[in-house]
């Protein structure tokens, strides 16, 4: 039995049967203590709590060999063609640059019940955060980022004008150090109280022996692949929440009209539908975009879905394919990733890369990995995005990242400055 079975037989409230596998033939769902424990033991661990689904995957039986995204798909296929013991399914993360390697692993042992999450406090002490590019570096590399638009437009003949920059993700990123070591744990409690997000944990390749983790609550879906079926969630355009209801409102009310914000949206759809397209007999989008929202932040979304030509389009296929969409990157994609490589000081490692699984049967779910933060021993580095177009104001981009970073500062307590938020 698939994931996908299981996982509808959950959705559809049927008993599931043989919920956790391991080697030993052992059945049962963890106690909280004893998921807490794995995460912190430095053991390879993975849990992926969306709406509707819950995986948690513990242990490495063992890596698939690292590659770029070029050679993922070769690779997959190879690793369930020749591997027969063990969970038939890799759980792990896609980077952002499609040239640096990814991290994928058959885990131990699964389990697909639901996973409840007891908030925990986050973590206690002093904290210290450092940014990277500071505010006005980043309004600078925004600027940059104009006049590398406007100068793109005016190289190209009038006939021309759709090949232009139009687009680029441009992120900033916070150092927060603790005077005592994280508890990833307790993070993704934090996260988990939003169910609106897909809270998750990665295990990152360990860095000068350290143990790494890659933990977030992020809103939006790359592909997933059920069977024929293949969605995709877009999101793009965006504005901060409030505490008033009537100010939350008018909020959510001038996004949906934003001009600004509908064509950063457009342009992300247009390119999800344009990569999809040969690999589907049917696709659709609704054509208004949505309003969708976590507890902090305001999107347009877009639900698409499709239906496949072929069943062997596997979900990283798909995933290879789509990535890194004008939601994390810009368009033309390859422009924009040279703007991002030339223009942020920090390199993104994982962030705005993908999250998720792979079974063999090729379904699976990746979730772009956003609102996320990169644990090791005492630090987190959280990085944060926003789309920049033709008309952004510097200003308002840099706002719009401090906003997209509420989520996970307040997960751990703290302000952008460090400083214990009140409560
Ligand atoms: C890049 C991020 O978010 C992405 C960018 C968005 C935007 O520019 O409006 C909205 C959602 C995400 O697709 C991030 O959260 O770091």
């Amino acid at each position: 039995m698939s994931y996908s079975d299981v996982a509808e037989q959950r959705e559809t409230g049927h008993e599931v049967a043989g919920s956790t596998t391991n080697p030993a033939g052992n059945q049962g769902v963890q106690s909280e203590r004893a998921r807490a424990n794995i995460f912190s033991s430095g053991q390879h661990a993975f849990l992926l709590r969306s709406p509707g689904r819950s995986i948690q995957a513990n242990g490495c039986r063992s890596q698939l060999p690292s590659g770029s995204s070029a050679t993922l798909v070769q690779r997959v296929q190879q690793f369930f063609a020749t591997n027969h013991h063990g969970p038939e399914l890799l759980v792990g993360v896609l980077p952002f640059d499609p040239q640096a390697e990814d991290y994928l692993v058959q885990p131990e042992e699964l389990t697909y019940a639901r996973v409840n999450v007891t908030p925990q406090p986050p973590v206690a002490g002093q904290w210290r955060v450092e940014r990277a590019p500071g505010v006005t570096e980043y309004q600078s590399m925004v600027s940059a980022a104009l006049a590398q638009m406007a100068a793109s437009l005016q190289q190209l003949p009038t006939s021309s004008a759709k090949q232009a920059l139009s687009k680029v993700v441009l992120a900033r990123s916070l150092l927060a150090t603790a005077s005592e070591p994280l508890d990833s744990y307790a993070v993704l409690s934090q996260l988990a109280k939003d169910e609106a997000v897909t809270a998750f944990i990665a295990s990152l390749p360990p860095l000068n022996g350290l143990a790494r983790q890659l933990v977030g609550g992020t809103p939006e879906l790359l592909v997933s692949r059920h069977g024929h079926i293949v969605s995709s969630n877009p999101l793009a355009g965006s504005a901060k929440r409030h505490a008033d209801p009537a100010v939350d409102k008018a909020a959510a009310e001038a996004l949906l009209k934003s001009e600004k914000d509908r064509r950063e949206h457009q342009v992300v759809v247009e390119s999800i539908l344009d990569n999809l397209a040969p690999f589907c007999r049917q696709l659709k989008a609704p054509a208004m975009m949505q309003l969708q929202s976590t507890a902090s932040m305001w999107h347009l979304g877009t639900e698409i879905e499709g239906v496949l030509k072929n069943d062997d389009t596997s979900s990283p296929e798909l995933a290879v394919a789509l990535h890194p969409t004008p939601a994390v990157g810009g368009t033309p994609a390859d422009e924009a990733l040279q703007l991002i490589r030339k223009l942020e000081p920090v390199d993104r490692g994982f962030y705005a890369g993908a999250v998720g699984w792979t079974d063999r049967q090729g379904d699976g779910e990746w979730y772009l990995s956003l609102r996320c933060g990169e644990v090791c021993a005492n630090q987190i580095r959280l990085f944060a995005g926003a789309g920049i177009v033709a008309d952004s104001d510097p200003v308002a981009e840099a706002a719009e990242t401090s906003a997209k970073f509420v989520a996970l500062l307040s997960a751990l307590g703290i302000d952008e400055q460090g400083n214990p938020l009140s409560k």
